[in-house]
């Protein structure tokens, strides 16, 4: 056999054998754009690099954590808060010489990666780790019409999806099942389960503690709409009460009222608050009530919540059972057991006790107060964060212990609130291998041998390989008709750009004479009716590079088309024209008729549900308006955020479900 040398010959000569002399030739030219540079990116980065792809842009927007070194084999300790981009790119450009890697620490959704940036690609290969990032990729590689190697792996699992337009299925042909979903109002007043409390931890109690102040604003806007003033009053009720905490926490520290803020807080959310949900008797008929806690008690190891809190609280069982190798000395009723009892096994799977929990609460408080006071200006929930998993352990335990709920460990608590499934280096490492060998064929242009790749957990057939399915008729991403206008979002305005695309209305496939509805994202900023907007620059609409404008056919029988917003060329006069239109105007195809209604998130259709962190198009389609031209769907940030951690506002108990939602009360 050839002896492999560290000659340039020797580094190639198995790659040339394998894919031929012409593919192996290209590859040295290709411009090869890797999102990711985590578990899956490392492994990718270091076999293109081997493989001798030639221009590699590597974008990633985080840094380096102590708990990637187990299997992002690029980086080591030394490295840990630096750039993840930065340092792979330096560590695998070692690997070869003949590879010029850029790294980027950047997100992939910023505006200067726009249409025309990721067209100077031949090829994009994904390796993120959420569905929005995912998302926004793919639409951005239709647009730009450049091929797309998706890929993802959870545990064991693995999958490796070949993306290309008009070919096969894109991301979001097939709808991604929706999160598992809880009741607000469980998660609020009557959480029956530890995962209800780690939610309302995380969701709830950080974001008004250490988020972003909310002025009230869109109480107020409430209140002009008319919405339920009982709601209302009591929502700025409890915005009041978190003020005067926020405040506390933001103090210029005296000496030791570090944790007088802390009890301030505890006082507040595990006393007062639960009271208050006392006082409404009809909420316990038919369930046990919480217990409020009290502060100085389980300090001085006074206190003894209700039995069905203590019977049930696995931390107090676990304490119990220190306990007893511990000779019975530890005194677990007023949970007052020190840490020495029960510190069998690592430290963060041991069970915390009443005392434990109360402790951890102020120490973390503490800390994040200190954090605001030096600068920083919201915190929000990180599982890498020590600070805020502290926190969250400690606060969702307390919850627990309040409503007889069982306490969960820290380390259980990073599980459940990362939502973390462990990643196996083996199952990324075959992941990325077979990235590799589907950018083959999409290099290749044999797009019949591309493939669907699954790794499964099955030691008969690890591997299975799905033959492309064609894209789905009804997908409200790959079925649209993309183009792009290159403006001044600052000198053109809104009619200009939708009437210059669609033409004389003999252009755009006749579509020009038809009524339509454009959007931006899901924001809607015109319809048949409603032309306010029209005249406004694209700038004063948010609408600028890297986003795109929808124009949608009211009658749905043409596709929508989809424009990128995109820049004015370097050199362009100042004076020349603000906008410049695609030398062909988009031509949208007339659509097949649904034989099942649309499937993936539909951007630019009227009743499409906001997704991820944007804003329902009414919502915001009021506010550009100032005036209020019909009832508003009312939806305050803290709903919002709740929502988006795959929860539902639930009015009446009775309201009928969806299929996909999950009942937990
Ligand atoms: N919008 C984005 N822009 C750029 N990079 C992104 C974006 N979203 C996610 N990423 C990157 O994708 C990578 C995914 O890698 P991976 O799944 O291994 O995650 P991780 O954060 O390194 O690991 P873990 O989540 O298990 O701690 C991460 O490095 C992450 O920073
Ligand atoms: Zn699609």
């Amino acid at each position: 056999m050839a002896k492999a040398t560290g000659s340039a010959d020797g580094r190639s000569r198995h790659a040339k054998a394998i894919l031929g002399p012409e593919l192996y030739a290209r590859l040295s030219e290709t411009k090869v754009l890797l999102v990711g540079a985590g578990g899956i990116g490392c492994e990718l980065l270091k076999n293109i690099v081997l493989t001798g792809f030639g221009h590699i842009t590597l974008l990633d927007l985080d840094t380096i954590d102590l708990s990637n070194l187990n299997r992002q084999f690029l980086f080591r300790k030394k490295d840990v808060k630096q750039s993840k981009a930065l340092v792979a790119a330096k560590t695998a450009s070692a690997f070869n010489p003949n590879v010029k890697i850029t790294p980027i620490h950047g997100n992939i959704k910023e505006p200067q990666f726009d249409v025309a940036w990721f067209r100077g690609f031949d090829i994009v290969l994904n390796a993120l780790d959420n569905l929005d990032a995912r998302r926004h990729v793919n639409k951005m590689c239709m647009a730009a019409n450049i091929p797309l190697v998706e890929s993802g792996t959870a545990g064991y699992l693995g999958q490796v999806q070949p993306i290309l337009k008009d070919r096969a299925e894109c991301f979001d042909c097939v709808p991604k099942p929706t999160p598992k979903s809880f009741p607000v109002c469980t998660i609020r007043s009557t959480p029956s389960q530890p995962i209800h409390c780690i939610v309302w931890a995380k969701s709830y109690l950080m974001p008004q503690l250490f988020g972003e102040d909310e002025d009230g604003g869109e109480l107020d806007e409430a209140e002009k709409q008319g919405e339920n003033a009982q709601e209302i009053a009591t929502l700025r009720k409890e915005a009041q009460a978190f003020k005067v905490v926020r405040t506390a926490l933001r103090m210029p520290e005296i000496d030791g009222q570090g944790p007088n803020a802390a009890k301030l807080v505890f006082e507040k959310v595990f006393h007062s608050d639960i009271l208050n949900l006392l006082s409404m008797a009809d909420m316990w008929r038919s369930r046990a009530p919480p217990t409020p806690l009290d502060f100085e008690g389980i300090r001085k190891g006074t206190f003894v919540p209700t039995k069905k809190a203590y019977a049930e609280d696995t931390s107090a069982h676990s304490a119990k059972k220190a306990a007893k190798v511990d000779g019975g000395k530890t005194n677990v009723a007023n949970g007052s057991s020190s840490n020495s009892a029960n510190t069998a096994g690592l430290k963060d799977q041991r069970a915390l006790s009443l005392k434990d929990n109360l402790d951890l609460f102020v120490s973390s408080t503490v800390r994040l107060s200190a954090r605001l006071r030096s600068g920083e200006d919201t915190i929000s929930f990180d599982k890498d964060d020590d600070d805020t998993l502290d926190f969250v352990t400690a606060a969702s335990n307390l919850r627990s212990i309040a409503y007889g709920i069982p306490t969960k460990s820290r380390w259980e608590v990073k599980e459940m609130a990362g939502n973390i499934i462990p990643a196996i280096a083996t199952t990324n490492a075959i992941i990325a291998g077979l990235i590799v060998l589907q950018a083959f064929q999409l290099l290749r242009k044999s797009y019949n041998a591309l493939r669907n790749v699954h790794v499964q957990f099955k030691p008969s057939m690890p591997l299975s390989a799905i033959n492309m399915t064609p894209p789905n008729p009804n997908c409200g991403v790959c079925r649209d008709t993309y183009a792009e206008v290159l403006c001044d979002p600052a000198r053109v305005t809104l009619s200009e750009v939708v009437e210059g695309v669609l033409g004389d209305g003999e252009g755009a496939g006749g579509m020009g004479k038809r009524d339509v509805s454009v959007y931006e994202h899901t924001r809607m900023l015109s319809d048949p009716d409603w032309d306010d907007n029209l005249e406004r620059t694209l700038e004063s609409l948010n609408v600028t590079r890297g986003k795109f404008l929808s124009i949608v056919d009211d009658e749905g029988e043409f596709a929508t088309i989809q424009l990128a917003i995109g820049v004015l060329p370097p050199g362009h006069s100042v004076d020349g024209p603000a906008l410049i239109l695609p030398s062909l105007l988009p031509m949208p195809p007339r659509k097949p008729k649904p034989a099942m209604p649309s499937t993936p998130p539909r951007t630019g259709t009227k009743r499409s549900a906001p997704e991820d962190d944007d804003i329902e198009p009414v919502a915001k389609r009021l506010k550009m308006n100032g005036a209020a031209p019909g009832p508003t769907p009312f939806t305050p940030n803290k709903k919002k955020r709740l929502e988006d951690d795959g929860l539902i506002m639930l009015d009446n108990p009775d309201e009928p479900l969806e299929d996909d939602v999950i009942l937990v009360d």
